[in-house]
């Protein structure tokens, strides 16, 4: 399988704390990869070095074959790598489709999205529908999303994640706050979503991570100690060690 995304010594030091160390990794494209690590290990700090959301203090991050280290969020999501963002309050008042309808809008160029007729729309909302379809939502289409439960919020965050047409799609803990039921039932739409899309997911829910992710990488201390397959991770005495030392101390 070819590579979607690569990073190559990436660093983020805030002073002498040091909260990613020269962490070079590959993603596969089409992957299901999950990141994880205690507390403090530097993983949403990579996800954000990833997005563009602060400059590393050194090393690379490479997208679809090329260097993207000095772009800015934007062009990023451009070229097709989104995270999620919580629904703000403008969206939270709009039905799903309608929220939808603007992130493809968006995506499009297109202003003022929501004053266009029906007609003159059917294209954006068919593809809103079939996406809304993915991941199971088309029922609440005309819902308002704040009237959601919880877990289908979670799940129109990455429908307008996906509006984006991303190729790379970055999950901080989609399944925080979720009843377990629930977070379940959404990792099985996250991973059903189509092989274009590669998914790189943080999770603390280690029956999650072992259900769902095909490769796992685990950073401590803003280093990576060790990755390969959910059976290599289970069984390496230093991921255990680290585990079983955090359970400890709580
Ligand atoms: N802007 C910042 N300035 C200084 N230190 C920061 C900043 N952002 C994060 N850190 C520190 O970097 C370390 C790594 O944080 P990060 O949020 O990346 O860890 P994490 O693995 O995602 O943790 P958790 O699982 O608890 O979310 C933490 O000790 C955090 O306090």
């Amino acid at each position: 399988m070819s590579s979607i995304l690569r990073t190559e010594g990436l660093s983020k030091h805030w002073g002498a704390f040091k909260a990613n160390s020269d962490i070079t990794l590959n993603f596969e494209d089409g992957a299901r990869h999950a990141l994880i690590g205690p507390n403090g290990a530097g993983k949403t700090t990579f996800i954000n070095l990833l997005t563009g959301s602060f400059p590393p203090s050194a090393g690379k991050v490479h997208f679809a074959g090329r260097d993207i280290t000095g772009l800015p969020q934007h062009e990023r999501v451009k070229l097709g790598m989104t995270r999620t963002f919580q629904i703000n309050t403008l969206f939270a008042g709009l039905t799903v489709l309608e929220s939808v309808l603007l992130a493809i809008g968006e995506r499009k160029g297109q202003q003022y999205v929501w004053h266009r007729t029906v007609a003159n729309q059917k294209a954006e909302i068919d593809e809103a529908m079939e996406l809304l379809g993915k991941l199971r939502l088309e029922r609440d289409a005309d819902t308002v999303t704040r009237n959601l439960p919880y877990g289908k919020q979670r799940l129109v965050e990455i429908a307008l994640a996906l509006a984006t047409k991303p190729k790379v799609l970055l999950l901080d803990e989609p399944a925080a706050g979720i009843p377990s039921a629930e977070s379940a039932e959404l990792f099985a739409v996250i991973a059903a979503l189509p092989r274009e899309v590669t998914i790189l997911f943080i999770e603390h829910d280690m029956g999650l991570v072992f259900r769902f992710a095909e490769k796992i990488t685990v950073l401590v201390g803003g280093k990576v100690l060790t990755e390969g397959t959910p059976a290599e991770i289970s069984v390496d005495p230093r991921v255990k060690e680290v585990y079983l030392g955090e359970a400890e101390h709580e």
